[in-house]
């Protein structure tokens, strides 16, 4: 689904990342973790096909991510969610309109499927909210429910429990057990080891650590 060959990445000077040989397999569930700055946004940044590798090749549901064209990076975006540290949104929009924004732009509607959504991830009564009305641990939710909006067939959730308490972050990590129950692939960063060990057990995550520039598949111990 996607497989990495001898990927690298550098932003101008030195690597950030290089000799990645890795496949994350359809159904996968993997927890990314690594020190503060080691790489782990810019790994789900290459997977999700906003930076190309500066080295190596790296395939995307069967594509060469260098060699894609607009309308093949579009089809990725579409299949790829990816919940972003930043958990940007547009304030004057409702809740469940920037759930729905994916879909907007994509030129359609689904009211009953934000509706779904908004219900699974217990923000049915916040629909009509404004984001910054909304807790840490709602809008978490909220970023959530936007990038699976668009049924993505690989969920990428960047740091989803950041700054939320330990109750939520399990309410947010059972989420995306769901998500990976129902096919979905499934990859969270996080520096948590603490959720790592929670986790164990009730999905079955493998833990790939990053180390001298490449994630490594961490041993039982973790
Ligand atoms: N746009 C950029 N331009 C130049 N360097 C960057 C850019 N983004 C990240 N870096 C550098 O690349 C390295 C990896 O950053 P990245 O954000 O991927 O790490 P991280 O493991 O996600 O860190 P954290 O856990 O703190 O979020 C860091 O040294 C960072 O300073």
């Amino acid at each position: 689904m996607i497989e990495l060959q001898d990927v690298s990445y550098a932003y101008g000077g030195e690597a950030v990342l290089r000799g990645m040989d890795l496949t994350l397999a359809p159904g996968s569930f993997h927890f990314l973790t690594g020190p503060s700055g080691s790489g782990k946004t810019t790994f789900l940044r290459l997977l999700a096909r906003q930076l190309v590798p500066t080295g190596g090749t790296l395939r995307i549901f069967g594509d060469d991510a260098a060699a894609m064209d607009r309308d093949a990076v579009a089809g990725v975006r579409r299949r790829i969610g990816v919940v972003h540290q930043d958990l940007a949104f547009l304030d004057h929009l409702s809740v469940a309109e920037n759930v729905a924004l994916p879909l907007t732009v994509a030129g359609r509607s689904d009211p009953e499927a934000v509706r779904e959504l908004l219900a699974w991830t217990g923000l049915g009564s916040r629909a009509r909210a404004l984001p910054p009305q909304l807790s840490g641990g709602e809008r978490q939710r909220m970023a959530l429910a936007r990038a699976v909006v668009m049924s993505p067939d690989v969920v990428l959730a960047d740091e989803p429990t950041g700054n939320v308490d330990w109750e939520m972050s399990m309410r947010l990590m059972t989420l995306l057990v769901e998500l990976n129950r129902m096919g979905k692939t499934v990859l969270i960063a996080t520096h948590d080891l603490g959720l790592i060990r929670a986790m164990k057990g009730r999905a079955s995550a493998r833990t790939l650590r990053i180390r001298d520039g490449a994630p490594e598949l961490a041993g039982a111990g973790l």
